[in-house]
């Protein structure tokens, strides 16, 4: 139905992001789009790029005086660091001049150190590299600023058809954790973001804080958790019917394909483990609105499907690997042990991460909801939700 594809390295001239199948009539601009990637660049712990980096928006193609035409939405993200790699990172065979030029020391010199934890060794051992250069150009989490792109057209989406709202928190920094059940609610992504952790409640946050700062100075990075909120899903989105069509699993395996996030939970996940079925389901009544669960405890999806609860899922975060304490590895020229390269660095991207597990939290529910309602412009697509939800309301479900 939906699908998007991302290119360009970290220290290439831009990033270029790609969204096909998404229908006539989506609202969105330049300036949305540039206001969520800079809530991707916010955050306390990241590194020195972020602030002297900007992130440079063009609509390439598929939008037309703010709303989409139908046919494939082509963003480009330019990286400004450009100049500084223009050599360095060229797309076409230098000459000898030029070569010479360069060197092999500074921004051209080998990285022969891998990183414990970042792609560099696996990479250079799969694709026959003995520098992690070419690896971490693409590796690097750079990349998200593409995926975050078209996250905003995806969320532009859901708002003008299934009227869904998409948040995400900061739970946890290192051993610092914001205390269970503060969900944000469909209003909370100003106080959310101006939160310098991106989290809800004040007291964590300034722990969070004093982690960071105790980490950098000891020259060691943090990771964490973060939880995506969905408010206004219908229920019925994704199925039961087969394993790759359940929603939560999809939703998982779009943010575990987010760099460095190595555990996902849907709901109260890992914790429902250790209770019993009378504690752990969320029991159903009719009120006022139809059917409803009673608690939140499912996340939101049963069965593969969504509930028409509010959405939660979490993703949990390693630690940065470029870690200034520099970790033990092997040189792979000399085959000696070596620090690992350790360069600038963030200390800690977990409210970063949020940013970037929203995006593909969106992308893949745009998706199921093309699944469900298709149309080929907006107003077809929300006219087939108001149809699904009025008969749902007929029968006394919603
Ligand atoms: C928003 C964000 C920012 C990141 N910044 C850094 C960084 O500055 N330095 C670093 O070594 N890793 C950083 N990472 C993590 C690496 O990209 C990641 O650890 C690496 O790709 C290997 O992770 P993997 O094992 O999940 O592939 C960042 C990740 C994210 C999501
Ligand atoms: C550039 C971004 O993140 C980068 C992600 C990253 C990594 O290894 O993942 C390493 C750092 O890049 P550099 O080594 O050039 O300082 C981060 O700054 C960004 O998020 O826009």
């Amino acid at each position: 139905m939906l699908r998007w594809l991302t290119a360009g390295e970290s220290h290439g001239p831009a990033l270029v992001a790609i969204l096909e199948g998404l229908p006539a009539g989506v609202r969105t601009s330049t300036k949305e789009v540039a206001a969520e990637l800079a809530r991707r660049r916010l955050g306390y712990g990241r590194g020195a790029r972020m602030k002297f980096e900007a992130d440079e928006v063009e609509f390439l193609g598929g939008l037309r005086h703010g709303s989409t035409l139908g046919g494939p939405v082509a963003i480009r993200v330019g990286n400004t660091e450009w100049p500084k790699w223009e050599r360095v990172m060229a797309a076409d065979p230098l000459g000898a001049d030029e070569l010479d030029a360069l060197g092999t020391s500074g921004r051209n010199a080998p990285l022969t150190r891998p990183r414990p934890g970042h792609a560099d060794l696996a990479g250079m051992q799969k694709y026959g590299f003995d520098d992690a250069r070419p690896v971490l150009e693409r590796a690097s989490a750079r990349e998200t600023a593409a995926r975050v792109a078209l996250g905003t057209v995806a969320k532009a989406f859901l708002a003008q058809t299934v009227e869904a709202v998409v948040i995400s928190h900061v739970v946890r920094i290192g051993t610092a954790a914001a205390p269970d059940g503060v969900i944000p609610g469909p209003d909370d992504s100003e106080r959310v973001d101006n939160d310098p952790v991106r989290c809800l409640d004040p007291e964590a946050s300034a722990a969070m804080v004093a982690e960071i700062d105790a980490a950098k100075t000891d020259g060691d990075t943090l990771g964490g958790i973060v939880e995506v909120v969905v408010h206004g899903l219908p229920p019925g989105l994704g199925s039961h019917v087969h394993g790759d069509r359940r929603l939560d699993a999809r939703l998982a395996g779009a943010l575990m394909g987010i760099q460095a996030i190595k555990g996902v939970e849907v709901g109260d996940g890992f914790a429902l483990a250790a209770t019993r079925g009378s504690a752990a389901h969320d029991e159903i009544e009719t009120g006022p609105d139809g059917v409803r669960r009673r608690t939140g405890r499912a996340g939101g999806t049963e069965g593969g499907m969504s509930t028409g609860e509010a959405l939660r899922v979490r993703a949990a975060m390693k630690p940065i690997s470029t870690v200034p304490r520099a970790l033990d590895t092997v040189d792979v020229r000399s085959l000696e042990p070596a620090t690992a390269i350790a360069q600038r660095s963030d200390a800690c991207a977990v409210p970063a991460a949020g940013v970037v597990a929203e995006a593909m939290v969106a992308l893949v529910l745009a998706d199921a909801v093309l699944e469900k309602f298709g149309g080929d412009s907006v107003a077809e697509t929300a006219r087939n939700v108001a149809a699904y939800r009025d008969e749902l309301a007929r029968r006394g479900l919603a």
